[in-house]
């Protein structure tokens, strides 16, 4: 009898072939409230599940006696308790790597157009309120010959710091749970504690993992601690922030702007008062969010969860 796979994030063509010809697959492009249940009841019976952007409780997972192996469309695995899936045996695979490079890519897009206001002044040429020279109040600040501060120096914080060191000439400050002397070489980047990093930094970009450990690892305090002139930067995870202090640091200038990819609560509400501030670059999560770089993360999630149902040796587990 086919071992049965719960999909529940839309997949290319080919990569939903690959699953319906070994597999008993039950298919959500996403979970809504209006089908909740019956994606809880399909895991009753799944022995594997693949899909991205839902947070996956225990108490799913209860009911799925058959579970052998979850896999992440992401290489965050924030949305699952990694605690549980160690007590309970279970395998949890993720994308580590193919999209590392595009991620590196969208925070250069976010330190850039935040430094040079790239959005707010695009609206002003579309608005028709380009009428004559631009003066002062629409000038940005450098970004080349600017120290960058790393808060998370693993694949992603390196490839960024390759981009600014080779690119842009900038002096690389990095923190990390521990120090990276490969990289230090490669790119002359310095390791020092996270507070003469927030001191000295220019820009203070993180890209760690949401865990215990990081969650609202910059609050009030740390934004105290940077240069009024830092651009604070965020493509990791919201919930690493404490976004009312990020708030509240950008509306009384505490720090001069900041660029972010992710949020405490996604979508970002409306209402949220980042949205009204002209210091801010809001991005709607899409550090990978390129054609090339999302097949190849479904393809190697794919990829491990054959791997898994098969018990053959799984490419990327993170547990
Ligand atoms: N915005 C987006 O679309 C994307 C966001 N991400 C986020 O980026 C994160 C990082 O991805 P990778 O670079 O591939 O991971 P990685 O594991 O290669 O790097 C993370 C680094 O953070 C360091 N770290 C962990 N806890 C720390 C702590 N408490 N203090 C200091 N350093 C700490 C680790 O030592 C490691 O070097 C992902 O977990 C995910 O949350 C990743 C891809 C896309
Ligand atoms: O991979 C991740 O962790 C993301 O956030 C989306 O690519």
């Amino acid at each position: 009898m086919k071992q049965r796979v719960v999909v529940y994030k839309k997949l290319p063509e080919a990569l939903a072939q690959r699953l319906q010809s070994e597999f008993d697959v039950s298919w959500f492009d996403r979970v809504t409230e209006a089908n909740r249940a019956d994606f809880i009841a399909a895991l009753k019976t799944a022995h594997g599940m693949i899909g991205a952007s839902l947070p996956i409780t225990n108490a799913m997972l209860e009911g799925a006696p058959e579970l052998k192996i979850a896999s992440t469309i992401s290489v965050g695995v924030d949305n699952f308790d990694l605690e549980y899936f160690r007590q309970r045996g279970l395998m949890l695979a993720h994308t580590p790597g193919v999209l590392t490079e595009a991620t590196a890519d969208t925070i250069f897009a976010l330190i850039l157009s935040t430094a040079r206001r790239v959005v707010e002044l695009a609206g002003y040429v579309k608005a028709g309120q380009w009428k004559g020279s631009i003066g002062e109040a629409q000038f940005g600040v450098n970004v080349h010959g600017k120290t960058l501060g790393l808060i998370g120096m693993g694949r992603i914080g390196s490839a960024v710091a390759r981009r600014a060191h080779h690119g842009f000439g900038m002096p690389i400050l990095y923190h990390n749970t521990r120090p990276n002397p490969e990289t230090e070489r490669e790119l002359d980047a310095r390791y020092v504690s996270k507070e003469e990093l927030l001191a000295q930094a220019d820009f203070v970009c993180l890209m760690l993992p949401l865990t215990p450990a990081t969650e609202r690892m910059i609050g009030a305090r740390e934004f105290g601690m940077m240069k009024r002139s830092a651009i604070f930067i965020n493509a990791s995870r919201g919930r690493i922030v404490d976004e009312a202090a990020l708030i509240r640091a950008l509306q009384d200038k505490t720090i001069y702007g900041a660029g972010l990819d992710v949020f405490e609560v996604e979508p970002l509400p409306v209402e949220s008062p980042l949205l009204t501030l002209s210091n801010v670059v809001a991005l709607p999560h899409i550090g990978s969010a390129t054609h090339e770089t999302r097949l190849a993360m479904a393809e190697l999630a794919v990829t491990n969860l054959i791997a898994g149902l098969r018990g053959e040796p799984v490419p990327h587990l993170a547990v």
